[in-house]
Formats: structure tokens, sequence, C-alpha cells
């Protein structure tokens, strides 16, 4: 009885600091809607500089209160008692008192690192760990981790349940929860990696590696917050469902400058498909690709063999081949990309064809003089037989225009790719048409970047050219003073000076976030870049990205094992070498916080049966149930699945469930589970209001649910063109239960009989 009430004080104590955590919050947001509401009522007196002020100050007032209602659900979720007396709060934002007492610490801020690192071998000054254990703002439970055993002589209590046990046996929503409140030690010394350079996160499935990267990419724009606000953080992931499932964590921790995107929508405006032949994207994925894409646009600088007759305005002048190679070396050595360069070749060759127009003209008149000249030169170049021999030489060209033609002329594929066999070549083709893929979202990438922009040949008005070239030298200036000490710290000053990353940074629109100007920005030069199962990317991939961020400050976390993309990597020295060669840092993750250990173990011996070395990270639960393996007759699979379906859907008590299985057999399956359970079936990483989703092992990567059920098992093995990857990633998706249903037989290892 004592014991009960003495727990029963520490809840209502801890309920009552906790309200007042909340008091804090909801005065602050008050306070900033009111700050708010008067910058908008202040006229926008006079000059451009005011205004330009008001809306810095109310786009302040916009960010921070946005981000005091992000951070409301379990505000606060730790407590250190330190051995000098001091009681420290951790949450997810820092907060004081209107006279500046601290009333809780930001999760991020170094003060609250303990909460993460201290153990019982290294207290690092701490006696006493607390978990507070909120539901909405109602503090439910309490933990304790009493590192100063003497605390327990005092009469001190351990509290409740273990927090993380709890993060973890809770149900699956579809969409992943931020794991601020449980970070565990060697997940956390990754998450406050110091900022520059290139480190590689490996782990098994289940080690929160997603979640790692996340809270990695919270940690780094709050810890490097002047460095990283004006270039922003990019987090790229496989696909936009994996986009969708984990959108929510970042604003949950208070932060919305991260741009995320899939590969498929790296290259603004452009939305690629995930479809594509193993084989076509195995090709696309070579680094040679980048000599293929570069001869593409050589070739598209071309030569007569024969002089040309031009007709300008009823007067004939010639064009040579040798007119033509001269002035296309002199536009090549300008070393601008294709179409800025055409602007040199054009002029070079109008002035020479304005130069004969006139001799022609003086010989026949006996009498030129130069005011004729610019006349002249508007006829030259409004020739249409001009235009079109111009064309033929040097055409503007898009990115799109350029990769389409060179994937559905064969003959121009030839001359550029020389080197790829017929079959390969023939892989590549595609009609003009077709939808863009992932694979050729690289390529777009590297030709829009050997191209350049189509504006500057086309002309712009000058007055808008020389607006734009202001304001883009006014946002450099602001660029540089930003990015300087981040340069040096990196290591990378006198690599890259200041001003080259600063001009690719031009800002568009005032007003408009580092992150939102990113996102819409094909040369935007990022800060950091996250890259999540990054052993999918193939090396156009990889090229991509690092030019996406030339201060190479990379945080790649994957799994090597799970690679199932046919143009994915085999090891990370393979992967970052012909791009930061040996430097890079490696850090693993060894402990498994999604599948039981059962399920886990079977996923292994699965994989070793089939010749695909693992590294096995320790589950960190038992789990309730081993894997229920079930062999039926031919066309029974169906039959089996809806008759099981039922009992499984009940084990997990309203949890999510995934019917994994081939491509091929989608849609079937879909019909037929819709048929029973209605509106309850969806299709990506599943919502609140679904609770089955069929969906392909691909698509489940990088997901978890409650329950998995895989549909014929035994294709999952060959699909991945030889690689066990996709078995092994369906099989370590559940986080409690997993049945395997197989007309052609289970898989060697699951059942543990041969080992
Ligand atoms: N410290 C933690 N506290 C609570 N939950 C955690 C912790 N670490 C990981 N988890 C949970 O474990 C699950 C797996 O994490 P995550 O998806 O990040 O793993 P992963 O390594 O990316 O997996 P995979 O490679 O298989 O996709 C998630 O539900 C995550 O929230």
């Amino acid at each position: 009885m004592p014991e009960e009430s003495s727990a029963h004080t520490e809840l209502e104590n801890e309920r009552q600091y906790v309200a007042g955590l909340y008091h804090r919050l909801d005065e602050l947001r008050d306070e900033k809607r009111e700050q708010l509401a008067q910058v908008r009522r202040s006229h926008s007196a006079g000059s451009h500089q005011n205004r330009s002020e008001r809306d810095a100050f109310a786009t302040m007032y916009e960010d921070r209160l946005a981000q005091l209602m992000a951070v409301d659900d379990r505000l606060v979720f730790g407590r250190l008692d330190l051995d000098d007396g001091e009681t420290r709060y951790i949450g997810r934002i820092g907060l004081s008192t209107a006279d500046l007492q601290r009333l809780m610490v930001d999760w991020r801020a170094p003060e609250a690192g303990t909460f993460y690192q201290a153990t019982a071998f290294e207290r690092q000054g701490v006696r006493r760990r607390r978990h507070l254990m909120l539901k909405g703002r109602e503090v439910q439970g309490l933990e304790d981790d009493v590192l100063d055993y003497s605390m327990l002589e005092e009469g001190q209590d351990l509290q409740g349940e273990g927090a993380l046990l709890a993060a973890l046996n809770s149900k699956r929503t579809g969409q992943m929860s931020d794991i601020v409140g449980t970070i565990q030690a060697e997940q956390d010394r990754i998450i406050r990696a110091p900022l520059p350079g290139t480190l590689v996160v490996q782990g098994g499935p289940g080690t929160g590696k997603t979640a790692v990267a996340l809270h990695r990419a919270a940690y780094l724009l709050y810890t490097h917050r002047e460095r990283l606000k004006s270039a922003g953080v990019l987090l790229v992931g496989p696909s936009n469902a994996f986009i969708r499932y984990i959108e929510r964590v970042l604003p949950s921790l208070g932060e919305t400058g991260v741009v995320m995107s899939s590969l498929g929508q790296l290259m603004p405006g452009i939305a690629a498909t995930a479809e594509e032949s193993a084989e076509a994207a195995e090709i696309k994925g070579r680094l040679s690709m980048a000599d293929v894409v570069a001869r593409a646009v050589a070739n598209r600088q071309r030569n007569f063999t024969e002089p040309r007759r031009l007709n300008i305005e009823g007067t004939w002048v010639t064009l040579t081949p040798k007119q033509v190679s001269r002035a296309r070396d002199r536009a090549r050595a300008t070393g601008k990309p294709h179409n800025e360069a055409r602007v040199t070749f054009v002029k070079i060759l109008l002035r020479e064809l304005t130069d004969q127009m006139t001799e022609i003209l003086e010989e026949s008149a006996g009498a030129g003089n130069s005011t004729d000249r610019a006349y002249l030169a508007e006829d030259v170049r409004s020739s249409r037989d001009v235009r079109v021999a111009l064309n033929l030489c040097w055409m503007p060209l898009t990115p799109e225009k350029l990769i389409s033609e060179l994937f559905s002329k064969p003959g121009q594929l030839e001359a550029a790719a020389p080197e790829l066999t017929d079959a390969e070549r023939e892989a590549l083709r595609r009609s003009p048409d077709a939808p863009w893929t992932e694979a050729d979202v690289p390529l777009l990438d590297e030709a829009a970047e050997l191209l350049g922009e189509l504006d500057a040949s086309a002309g712009r008005d000058s007055a808008a050219l020389e607006e734009a070239r202001k304001r883009d030298l006014a946002n450099a200036e602001r660029a540089i003073e930003n990015t300087e000490g981040f340069l040096e710290d990196s290591g990378a000053h006198g690599i890259l000076s200041a001003e080259d990353l600063a001009n690719h940074n031009m800002a568009t629109e005032q007003r408009l976030t580092a992150a939102d100007r990113a996102a819409v920005d094909r040369t935007w030069a990022f800060g950091h870049v996250v890259v999540d199962e990054a052993q999918e990317l193939s090396a156009m991939q990889w090229r991509l990205l690092m030019r996406r961020c030339p201060l190479k400050s990379f945080t790649v976390v994957g799994d090597i094992a799970q690679t199932s993309s046919a143009a994915g990597a085999t090891s990370w020295q393979q992967a970052l070498d012909p791009f930061v060669g040996e430097r890079w840092t490696l850090e693993e993750l060894t402990v498994n916080y999604r599948t039981p250990a059962q399920i886990a173990e079977a996923a292994v011996r699965m994989a070793n049966a089939a010749g695909l070395v693992v590294s096995a990270p320790k589950a960190v639960r038992e789990g309730l149930w081993a894997p229920f393996l079930d062999e039926v007759q031919q066309g029974g699979l169906l039959p089996r699945l809806l008759e099981t379906l039922t009992e499984d859907l009940a084990a997990i008590e309203g949890g999510l469930l995934a019917v994994i299985t081939e491509d091929h057999r989608l849609e079937q399956v879909r019909e037929e589970v819709t048929a029973v359970y209605g509106n309850r079936v969806g299709t990506g990483a599943g919502g609140l209001s679904q609770d089955i989703v069929v969906i392909s092992p691909r698509e489940a990567k990088g997901l978890e649910f409650d329950a998995v059920v895989i549909l014929e098992p035994s294709e999952l093995l060959t699909a991945a063109a030889g690689k066990v990857g996709d078995l092994y990633v369906a099989m370590t998706r559940p986080t409690q239960r997993l049945r395997l249903i197989a007309e052609y037989g289970i898989p060697a290892g699951i059942d543990g009989s041969e080992s």
C-alpha cells in the first residue's frame, strides 16, 4: 500500500508539472498568434524595405507557430535527475518561463544527450532517467532507470513498464511515428554524429535505420540551423508510398525544413513511374551512361558534308563545312553547356554570313555602307534557310527530347553507345511517348546538366535579365555569408569556393523558404543529403545526388542484404568509391526493434540457405508466434488466404495486415480480398481506415505491419533476378505475426529443419 501510494504521488507530481508545460505552450501559441496578427495589421507604410521586413517577421512568426502547433502530442517524454540535484525535463522543443527559467530542454540540445547515452556503467552524472508516457496531454505512466543504486536504498521505487517495449508493441497505423522518447544509445551516437563528410549506416531489417535517418535530419537542422537554413536538407527515399509513410515524423519533431523526395521525383517537373524492366534499369544505372549522354549531346552538334547554299532575301550565300566546324570548335571552347554555347556558335556564323552578304551586295551595287549592316544582319537572322541550317548543325534541345530520341531512334543510340551490345540497346528501346521511369531520371538530369538552360539561347527580354541578375547577386552575397563557416568546418574550403555554392542557390521568391525553393530547382545545392534504402541506388542515381550536394555531406542508410534493384549495390565500397573514394565512415546498427526473434531468425535461416550473407541483428522481443507455414494443393492459395485472414486479423486486434505477393498476382488477390472485406482493403502503406493492404515486395520495402501474409514465397526468391532480397524483405516486415502460404513449397531454411 505505501508503495502504491508513493507511485501515485509521483504520477500526480508529474501530471502537475506536465500540465504546467502545456500551459506554457498554449501561452506561447497565443503570443505568436497575437504578434502575427499585429504584423499583418501594420500598414505596409511605404518603402519596399518596410514591406520586406514585415514579411520576414510574419514568416518567422508563422514558422514558430507551426512548430508550436506540431509538438502537442507527447510534448515531453523524459526527465533526468542529476548528481547535483538538478532536475531536467526533456521534450520535443525547449521551453522557458517568461522570465527565462528553463522548463524543458529540446531533445537535440547537448544537455539532453545524456538522456540517451547514460548507462549504469557510465552514468555521466545521471542518477535517474525517467520516461514519461503520455497519451495526448495526459501522463499515463512512468518508467524509471535508476543508474545510481544508492537512490534505491533511499527508498525510491522503480516505476512502470518499459517505455521501449510499450512503443514496440503498439499497433501500427500505416504511418511511421517518431521514436524521440526511446532513442537507444547506438542510435543516438549516429543521430548526433558530426555534419561534414559521408556517414554510412548499415543495419539489418528493423534496426531503426529510417527512424535514425529522420531524427538525424531533425538534429542537424537544430544544431547547424544557421548553416543549413539557407541550403536546406534533402531526404531521399525509394518510393512515393515510402515518403507518405514517413512524412509525419519530421513535422512531429517540429521540423519542416526538409525536402523529401522519392527517387522518381528527383528532377523537378518529371514524375517518373517505378516500372522498368530489370535489364533496362541495370543498363541505365551504369556509370558509363554519363558518357553515352555526353556523346548523344555532342552528336547533336553536326556538320554538313557539302557547302550549303542559303537564300537571304533573294541573295544566295554559301555556308561551308569548314566555317561550321570552326564556329563549333570556338563554341565548344567556351566550356558552356550545349544550349548556352549555341549562342556563340550562332553569333559567329551570323556574323560571317552577314559579311558575305555585305561583300556580295557591295560588289553588285558597288556602294555599300556601314549603316546597311544592321539591317543586313537582321535579314540574315530572320532568313528561313539560315535558321534551318543553323538548327540542323546545332539544335536547341530539352533533356526530355534528347533522351526520348536517344532511346526511340536506334541510329542515335548506336552512335552514342557503341560499347553496348545489340541486345542491350534493344533492351533500352522505348516508344517516344512512353512514360519516364525512375532509371531515366538521372539520365535526364545528366542531359539537363550538359544542355543548360534553353532560355539563354532563346534570348530573354533584357530588362528582365538585368532584374534577375541583380536579385541573384544579392542572394549570392547572403549565401556566401551563410556558407563560409560551413566550408571551413567541412574541409571543403579551397576546393569549392563559397561563390560556387552560392551561385547555385539563386533565390527566385523572397518569401519562400529554402526548402520550398530547393524542391523546384534542379540545380539547388543542399547542405546535407540523407539517403534511405540507399542499397537500391544505381551509380547514375548516386551521381545525381552527388551533384545535389557539392560539399558531399551525406547520411547514407541501408542494408546491402536487402538490395533488390538490379542496378543496386553489392557493397558500400562499390557504391561510393567512384564519388568519395575512401572518405566515408561506417556505423552499424545491431538490434532489431521490429520483428520478433522467432520470425527474424526464420528469415535469416532462409537467406543463409539461399546463399545470401546477412547480418543478423539481435531481436529485442521474443514474439508470441512462430511463422505459420501453410502448404496447399494446386489452386489452394486464395481459398487458404481468405480462410486464415479472419484469424490473423483477430489475432492482431485491429492492427494492420499486409498481403505481400508478386506483381502478377496482385490484381486478383486484391479483387478477391475486397469482395469479402470491402473498403477495409487498401494499396499503399495503408491508412487508419484501412487495415488490410495488398502489395508487392518492392512496395513493402521500408514499411512495416502488425501481420504479414506472403503468398507463394518461392516466387519472391526467384523474381529478384537471382537475389533473395525480396523474400528477406517481405519476411522482415511484421511486428507480430507472419504467415506463408505456398503451392510450390516453403523455401528451405524457414522451418528450421535444415539447420
Ligand atoms: N529506439 C526506438 N524506440 C522505439 N521504436 C523504435 C526504436 N528504434 C526503432 N524503432 C521502431 O522499429 C521499427 C523499425 O524501424 P525502422 O523502420 O527505422 O527500421 P529500418 O532499419 O529502416 O528497417 P528496414 O531496413 O527493415 O526497412 C519502427 O517501427 C521504429 O519505430
